[in-house]
């Protein structure tokens, strides 16, 4: 299947995945030109709508109806023409401001900004129960500060704080995360099994588009390491955000869906100085997304804190100062999942886009949050050793000297050493064989006691 039919086919299976919820008109407004309207037609029509036009003003932002009176009558007209059942607006809406045009539009009308569109496809692909459970988290964390908002604007209800319909929300904001917390993670179990069998864990978390799942293939042992990898059904976009992408709508379409199916965390099994590690990929934070959203979706962040170390993708194709930003969002919400300082390694990926003065830019851009953070190529495999030995540095390790009789256990426990550990070398000494190997502490313990019981 070629690349396009393969996009296109994610597409279709998204929208057939839906009842037809309607027609749509778009909105998009910004201060300065281009106003563009990729993104905000790919996600309604992820969520289900037929796009059926669309309507862009540049000027700066209407407190009360977020776009200029004029324009607002326009987008009126427009969806009277289309019978449209809602307006997609692209940007974040007050409360006010949707209320008000609400009012504006045909009587129905209902209006979705970015993230309420988002929250509406994701809703829409909740299966399981903890997708469901965390469909709703996300929908009351993004009803609560528009709640308060109305109250204080009404100055409703403000004396009878207890019982208020905020109150409620943050009740059952509470009861959810609990819920939640208590829900099996069948990817958690598993991990939690491989972590008892002795595999250190290397999670890879950073912004979509940064290269994790990309480096995640270029490292698994179950894939060739040699020539470029291509990760299937993607395209490269100059930078991170797809909204700057020629192909922004079919791009912004499998963005929705594999925030989503990312939820299903990829372990792989890698081999990190000597000694197999499982690797994990993380859904990666959406640009223009705030971190609330995508945190309420992303169990296998939470998965970051268990981890011996935390690779940072970040892409350093991005412009200095939007890299920083980055880097710095990344690192506040690994802090808000307990992940420890220590454990982070920072990778500037796709550095074959640049030249040397533009890395050393990218590295001062970084300098101060991220301690010595490593330039990399997924692509060119430029510097993948250096990162290695970076994640290498943070896996808890033991090293022994082994020495039991030469019998058929001492093969049994060279070959265990082997498939568990790092063994830097196997001498056999006529009667005796001496083992030295390399590895997690209870690996290296349970080598030990297995050699101390072979021997008389
Ligand atoms: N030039 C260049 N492109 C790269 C490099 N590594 C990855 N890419 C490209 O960047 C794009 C995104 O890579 P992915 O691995 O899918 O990114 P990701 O971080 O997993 O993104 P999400 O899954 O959306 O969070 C793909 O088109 C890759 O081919 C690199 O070293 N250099
Ligand atoms: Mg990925």
């Amino acid at each position: 299947m070629s690349r396009d039919s393969r996009q296109h086919a994610t597409i279709e299976r998204t929208t057939n995945a839906r009842t037809g919820a309607g027609g749509a008109v778009v909105a998009a407004r910004a201060a300065e030109p281009p106003v563009e309207t990729a993104e905000i037609r790919a996600l309604a029509d992820a969520a289900g709508y037929e796009v059926r036009g669309e309507v862009t003003q540049v000027r700066a932002e209407d407190p009360g109806t977020y776009f200029g009176a004029g324009k607002v009558d326009e987008l009126a007209d427009r969806v009277a023409e289309t019978e449209a059942s809602l307006v997609a607006v692209d940007g974040e809406l007050t409360p006010r401001q949707t209320t008000e045009l609400r009012a504006a539009l045909p009587e129905g009308t209902e209006v979705f900004d970015r993230y309420r569109l988002v929250l509406a496809i994701f809703a829409d692909q909740a299966t399981t129960r903890r997708a469901q459970l965390q469909v709703e988290l996300a929908r009351l964390r993004y009803d609560l500060p528009r709640l308060k908002e109305r109250s204080d604007v009404g100055g409703l209800n403000k004396r009878v704080e207890k019982g208020t319909p905020i109150d409620g929300v943050k009740n059952r904001i509470a009861d959810l995360e609990r819920k939640l917390a208590d829900l099996p993670s069948p990817a958690e179990q598993h991990r939690a099994e491989r972590r008892e069998q002795g595999f250190d864990l290397v999670t890879f978390a950073g912004y979509t588009n940064a290269g994790k799942s990309t480096l995640l293939h270029r490292l698994a042992d179950d894939l060739e390491l040699d020539g470029p990898d291509e990760s299937p059904g993607k395209t490269d976009p100059e930078r991170g955000t797809a909204a700057n992408h020629p192909d922004a709508a079919t791009e912004t379409a499998t963005v929705a869906d594999r925030l989503f199916e990312t939820l299903e965390t990829t372990t792989r099994r890698a081999t990190v100085d000597g000694r197999p590690v499982l690797c994990t990929d993380t859904v990666g934070f959406v640009a223009d997304l705030p971190h609330w959203l995508v945190e309420s979706f992303s169990e296998t962040l939470s998965d970051a804190a268990a981890a011996d170390a935390v690779v940072l993708v970040a892409d350093a194709s991005d412009p200095p100062a939007e890299l920083r930003e980055k880097v710095q969002v990344a690192l506040d919400v690994f802090d808000a999942q307990g992940v420890d300082e220590s454990a982070v390694v920072t990778a500037l990926n796709k550095v074959d886009l640049l030249d040397d003065d533009a890395v050393a830019e990218r590295r001062d851009a970084v300098d101060g949050l991220a301690p010595n953070p490593v330039p990399i190529s997924v692509r060119e495999g430029r510097n993948l050793d250096r990162l290695l030995a970076a994640v290498a540095e943070r896996l808890p390790t033991e090293r022994a000297e082994l020495t039991l009789p030469n019998c058929d256990e001492a093969m049994r426990l060279v070959s265990r050493a082997y498939d568990r550990a790092a063994v830097e070398s196997v001498e056999y000494e006529g009667e005796t064989v001496d083992i030295v190997v390399r590895g997690r502490p209870s690996v290296v313990e349970r080598l030990r006691a297995d050699a101390e019981a072979a021997s008389p």
